[in-house]
């Protein structure tokens, strides 16, 4: 079977279509506070974003996605740790079946309801994302995890859709979606090498993730935990598409915050 997150075919399986999968630089981790170091160098980051029209996908079983017209370039990221420009391609979310995990990345072993991955590729050096996706220095992830607690006005957008897009491969319009809205307040982050969380995994992300949680309300994690899928042959709610934490190898995590 193709791959996906069940017994059959989950994360544990995934080796033998794609041994990157025990590669020394593969995502997420945990990002540990002994394994992570305060970096006084690291640049804030710079985000070039406005209001934008996307596609909200429910993409054959893995998510939704929402996928941006990255023709022009309404949605641009630089600074941190990057060198040169990204532009965001799409956005999409990993969760579980409770509150109490569902993110990718932990902190101190401590894992979230859900995380939301804002993904860019290099526009400074490659022409798309099929270019860039590949390549070491091709994509940078912003992930931001999310809790439950007040409902996030920006994410209603998405969320209130959801429910027309339960079954897998049906897509819906959104336009007017304001990505610098889906970001917490503070600018504290995390930084590091890694991988795509999903097959084919490559080796092609710099890893940004925000400290700062932001928080949905239950009825919007219910929507999200509501797409259905039929990646496992049965009609079943999509339910934990997150990868456990990898062998961080001897990678250094950065942190612009003390
Ligand atoms: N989950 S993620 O952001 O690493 C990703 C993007 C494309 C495929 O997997
Ligand atoms: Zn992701």
């Amino acid at each position: 079977p193709s791959w996906g997150y069940s017994k059959a075919n989950g994360p544990y399986t995934w080796v033998s279509h794609f041994p990157i999968a025990q590669g020394s630089r593969q995502s997420p981790v945990d990002l540990r506070s002994s394994d992570t170091r305060f970096d006084a160098k690291l640049q804030p980051l710079n985000y070039h974003y406005m209001p934008t029209s996307s596609r909200i996908l429910n993409n054959n079983g893995f998510s939704f996605k929402l996928s941006f017209d990255d023709s022009s370039d309404p949605c641009v990221l630089s600074g941190g740790p990057l060198d040169g420009h990204f532009r965001m391609n799409q956005l999409h979310m990993h969760w579980g079946c409770d509150e109490h995990a569902g993110s990718e990345h932990s902190v101190d072993g401590n894992t979230y309801a859900a995380e939301l991955h804002m993904v860019h590729w290099n526009s400074s050096k490659y022409s798309n994302m099929q270019q860039a996706v590949a390549q070491p220095d091709g994509l940078a992830v912003i992930g931001v995890f999310i809790q439950v607690g007040a409902e996030h006005k920006e994410l209603k957008k998405i969320t209130d859709l959801l429910p027309m897009i339960t079954q897998q491969d049906s897509k819906i319009e959104l336009s007017g979606l304001n990505p610098l809205l889906l970001l917490p307040c503070s600018p504290a982050y995390w930084t590091y090498l890694g991988s795509l969380t999903t097959p084919p995994l490559y080796e092609s992300v710099t890893w940004i993730v925000m400290k700062e949680p932001l928080s949905i309300s239950s009825q919007q994690l219910e929507a999200i935990q509501s797409l259905y899928s039929l990646r496992s042959g049965k009609h079943e709610r999509l339910l934990n598409n997150y990868r456990p934490p990898q062998l961080l190898a001897g990678r250094e995590i950065r942190a612009s915050f003390k």
